[in-house]
């Protein structure tokens, strides 16, 4: 050791002691402990303090030895607003170097003895070096957690409804992975919240000045009132769908934030901008999957309105009469057992010409509505034409179709319509008989309906 200061305070075993335990430390926090109390012992017993640069650019006081130490006594360390003063204080202090330049500032208030300069410098140098690594090790551990998360979504996004309910199932673990306290997602006119981000306004103005950036591959931190905001586009071949935003209220203190007074002051790594990149990719696809999803969904919908549409007869809403012969000539093909009544509204024209067509119309919506509510879930009620309907009974015998027929008159005629005098039906009813044609069913049923009407009205024939 010829030519090396031996160390001023206790022996050359005890430094080396404290440099493996610095070296092994697993936290940040750890290794302070242990830097700052090497320090100390180095320095005869003078308070050390650990500084960071805060957003606004003031040095900040974030770690001090011991903690019960003179530091608030000890004027000296606590005064720096700027790293001019920290220069001018005449206090002696060490530069943490990070990856990404200064990562913080560690001192004590009067220059250490001489022979202690040389153990110092070592013993700074470990500590940064190691905490280059605990950093590496901890971006790694964050990474590899975005990862999973990343195949989470991509198993998860046939499953998603919506950007809130992915917001809802990710949102958690991406505030973890990322250190960050909100996340938020503008897609459209939306804006979707997850966490603690800043005012949905200030959120929304920031967003109106993103929407103005052409540049859609990087990442951009936000200031002024969304300080700590890290945004990143949300686009999907060359088209811009929106923007991802992840807020820090506090940059995440034991790994970020360059201390440089020379370099802009940042909340967040590169590392971890790409990393956000990276998701804001998989945002994009989980976006574009669920306007796919939405686009057939709306499809389907208009798919079934239109096929309801050419089933159903306008004003009733029961089925028209080309589905009903449809269904018909599907019963007649399959021999299938079922009894078929035509039914037709008794003296309808008289109710035409008494009380006007529009309460016709409401009487024929009425009966449709009341044949309906009479009949079985698996019957079906057809309008023919006029004021005559098809009923179409399933697996009934002729027994049980005359019992339903003539329920449905009794419930019509003690039905109060809107017209003083009551309305009543006549009915034909009849069974399909094996290998019959669509039109001798039809034209049975028909012929039992007009011997009701002959035979007096409101009443069912069986023919
Ligand atoms: N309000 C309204 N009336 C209709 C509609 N379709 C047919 N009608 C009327 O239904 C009436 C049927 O009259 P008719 O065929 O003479 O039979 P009716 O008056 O019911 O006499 P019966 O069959 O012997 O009981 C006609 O006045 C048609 O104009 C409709 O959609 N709305």
């Amino acid at each position: 050791m010829s030519g090396i200061p031996s160390p001023p305070v206790n022996s050359l075993n005890g430094l080396c002691n404290a440099l493996g335990l610095i070296s092994r430390s697993n936290t940040p926090e750890a290794l302070f402990a242990r830097l700052s109390k090497t320090l100390y012992k180095l320095v005869d017993k003078q308070p050390i303090a650990l500084y960071r640069r805060s957003p606004s650019g003031e040095l900040r006081l974030t770690y001090c030895y011991p903690a019960d130490s003179g530091i608030t006594s000890c004027r000296q360390l606590l005064v720096f607003c700027s790293m001019d003063e920290l220069l001018a204080s005449g206090c002696q202090y060490y530069v943490l170097e990070g990856e990404h330049g200064v990562w913080g500032y560690i001192g004590h208030p009067s220059a250490p003895p001489n022979e202690a300069l040389h153990w110092i410098n070592i013993v700074v140098d470990i500590a940064a070096q190691r905490l280059r690594l605990l950093k590496a090790e901890h971006m790694a551990q964050r990474q590899q957690g975005l990862k999973a998360r990343r195949r989470l979504l991509s198993h998860d996004i046939k499953r998603l409804t919506s950007l809130e309910d992915c917001l809802q199932r990710h949102g958690h673990s991406w505030c973890d992975i990322f250190q960050a306290d909100g996340i938020a997602l503008a897609h459209k006119d939306k804006l979707y919240c997850f966490g603690e981000s800043p005012e949905r306004h200030l959120v929304l103005q920031q967003i109106g000045h993103l929407y103005t950036q052409t540049n859609l591959d990087s990442t951009l931190e936000l200031d002024g009132d969304c300080q700590g905001g890290l945004a990143a586009p949300l686009s999907m071949a060359g088209h811009q769908l929106g923007w991802l935003l992840i807020f820090r209220r506090q940059p995440a203190v034991s790994f970020t934030a360059s201390a440089a007074p020379d370099v802009p002051f940042s909340f967040w790594l590169p590392v971890e901008a790409s990393m956000v990149l990276e998701l804001a990719d998989d945002l994009a696809v989980a976006i574009t999957a669920l306007e796919v999803v939405h686009v057939n969904r709306q499809l389907r919908k208009t798919n079934q309105r239109l096929e309801s549409l050419a089933h159903s007869d306008l004003l009733t809403r029961c089925w028209n009469r080309y589905y009903t012969e449809h269904v018909i000539e599907t019963l007649c093909v399959s021999n299938t057992t079922c009894a078929v009544s035509m039914f037709d509204i008794d003296d309808f024209k008289g109710i035409n010409d008494t009380y006007g067509h529009a309460v016709g119309d409401n009487i024929l919506r009425e009966v449709a509505d009341l044949a309906t509510q009479t009949l079985r879930s698996n019957d079906h009620l057809g309008r023919w034409g006029g004021e005559e309907f098809i009923v179409i009974i399933a697996d009934a015998t002729q027994n049980e179709g005359v019992c339903i027929a003539k329920r449905l008159c009794r419930y019509i005629e003690q039905h109060a319509f809107s017209i003083p005098e009551p309305v009543t039906i006549s009915a034909g009813l009849t069974t399909l008989q094996p290998g019959e044609s669509p039109h001798s069913l039809l034209e049975r049923v028909d012929k039992g309906m007009y011997l009701a009407k002959a035979a007096g009205k409101n009443q069912v024939m069986i023919c």
